[in-house]
């Protein structure tokens, strides 16, 4: 008895092995296959030379995306660019191969168009769909909140979309206004597929492993994750939903629904449903919010159909089948932007910026002091919001790696020295206690912190660097908020973008650059 009990156990123990090794090969085959797909957008041999570059369309957390001429041909894209040695070590490599595949086999008029992709020894390179109307978030801040019509417009262009994606079994997972962009024309096209999911019975050609469900994979933004993601439950077309309820929410009120001071806060409000509708929601809309955030998933409208969510009382009129034809509303540019806030700029004045005063009062941890004892708010797995997750050394490779990509925007090159370049540049408001006022807050390499009044291109308020954070910290108040404290004055800044970690990261990767 004994004997045959050691040889079941044997014999289990090699079936085991050969399964395993079984698995490893299917694994193996694959890879392979996914290594050896012949993409629609080529891997081309270009070169960065080859580009005339532009501005800089905006910042992810792992990439720069530049608005890049290509010499020979003329043709525009959005070029964006990832540091290979940021994304390895932030184990990124996965989400930008998905990233890459995905886009590759997608083809909508709603979602951006990857034309080729090239690399160099420290870079990978996306040649994208330019979107020139920018983020709709912008067109939200700067609109202040968007007419019921214009929400309805840009929501059904997104449903679309949605459809498109849920059909094909995707499950994008980062739906904000920030990824919603706009074609010159004023439609939406839907970016940044680094978060995409794929479920098991998506038809597409995908990365093996990438449909496994994992419970607790915390990505997408934490204002627009839905309470069973917090709950560590795997993602399903529900986070979708969920944030497209949040994202019709911020059009039509200006913010999102669930905003507060700092990730813990939000995540509390969200897990709680703290939801206020602003009276100036109609019926239809507070309806269709409503629904969209359930706290169930399997009850948003589009869970298991899109007819119930395009059929919805909102939508009525809408004429899904020609959505690309129809005029978009008309964008709003920058410099038509509130004459109001222009209009509080006639007081700049140091004594002022030394006030430290938040004034919006969405800051927490009013402290004036100099010492940075705030952590960066983090994400529930720990990694920071941005690219916040990095070490020093990482970030202070990264940045200056990049810094020379940032610096192509020749508009400020007149506040730089020969040679410098700029590592981190913000459009910020500063929070004064009688007013705010707009900056453009330069970092260069040298290192310099430049403080420029774009209205006039002047540098204003002279911040004194210093590699010692007793006489230069940044103290985070709030994802938007952030001080920078010398002994002698202590300013607050405003980034509706909520890149306050990265900037303290950034200022203190300069600071202990030497020591890397
Ligand atoms: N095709 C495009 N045309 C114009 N601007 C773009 C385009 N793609 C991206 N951008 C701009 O660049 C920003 C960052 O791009 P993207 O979101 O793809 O980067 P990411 O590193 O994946 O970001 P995230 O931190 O959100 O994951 C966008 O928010 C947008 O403002």
């Amino acid at each position: 008895m004994a004997v045959g009990g050691e040889m079941e156990k044997e014999f289990e123990s090699k079936l085991r092995l050969q399964q395993q090794q079984q698995q490893q090969g299917k694994k193996q085959q694959a890879m392979q296959r996914a290594n050896s797909i012949a993409f629609r957008a080529p891997q081309e041999q270009f070169t960065i030379d080859d580009f005339e570059l532009g501005k800089m369309y905006g910042t992810g957390s792992y990439s720069k995306v530049v608005r890049a001429k290509k010499k020979d041909t003329g043709n525009i894209y959005a070029l964006k660019i990832m540091d290979k040695k940021f994304i390895t070590k932030e184990n990124k490599i996965q989400y930008v191969k998905l990233e890459r595949i995905v886009l590759d086999q997608l083809d909508h008029p709603g979602i951006i168009r990857l034309f080729f992709t090239f690399q160099d020894t420290y870079s990978l390179y996306m040649a994208l769909e330019s979107c020139e109307g920018g983020e709709l978030f912008d067109q939200i801040i700067r609109k202040g909140r968007l007419s019921e019509d214009e929400a309805r417009f840009y929501a059904a262009e997104v449903v679309d979309i949605l459809e498109y994606l849920h059909g094909l079994g995707l499950i994008h997972r980062d739906i904000k206004p920030e990824n919603l962009l706009l074609t010159s024309d004023g439609h939406i096209k839907l970016a940044d597929f680094g978060s995409v999911k794929p479920t098991k019975d998506t038809p597409l050609t995908v990365l093996p492993d990438s449909t496994v469900e994992r419970a607790c994979t915390f990505v997408g933004t934490a204002a627009y994750i839905p309470p069973e993601v917090l709950n560590s439950c795997p993602a399903t077309y529900g986070n979708d939903l969920w944030a497209l309820g949040c994202t019709l929410f911020q059009m039509l009120s200006g913010s999102s629904p669930f905003k507060d001071a700092s990730e813990w806060l939000i995540f509390q409000r969200i897990m709680a449903r703290d939801l206020h509708f602003p009276d100036y929601f109609s019926d239809e809309a507070r309806d269709l919010i409503d629904q969209l955030l359930d706290v169930d998933p399997t009850k948003r409208p589009g869970w298991s159909s899109y007819t119930s969510l395009k059929g919805h009382p909102f939508f009525r009129g809408i004429d899904w089948g020609n959505l690309r034809h129809i005029p978009a509303p008309k964008l709003v540019s920058e410099s038509n932007e509130n004459e109001e806030e222009e209009e509080q700029e006639a007081q700049w004045n140091l004594t002022h910026g030394a006030s430290g005063g938040t004034g919006s009062g969405t800051g927490v941890g009013s402290s004036t002091g100099t010492g940075s004892n705030q952590q960066a708010p983090s994400t529930p797995n720990g990694g920071n919001h941005g690219s916040g997750a990095a070490s020093s050394s990482d970030a202070y490779s990264h940045l200056s790696r990049l810094a020379s990509i940032d610096s192509f925007d020749s508009r400020w090159q007149e506040f730089l020295e020969p040679g410098e370049a700029i590592v981190m540049i913000s459009k910020l408001k500063k929070i004064q206690k009688l007013t705010n006022k707009k900056v453009q807050l330069l970092l260069t390499d040298k290192p310099k912190l430049i403080c420029v009044d774009p209205s006039k291109m002047q540098a204003k308020c002279n911040i004194i660097w210093s590699d010692d954070p007793n006489c230069l910290s940044v103290q985070l108040t709030s994802p938007s908020h952030f001080k920078i404290c010398t002994p002698k004055k202590v300013i607050s800044f405003e980034d509706s973008k909520e890149r306050a970690a990265q900037w303290k990261m950034a200022i203190e990767a300069l600071q202990n650059r030497r020591f890397n």
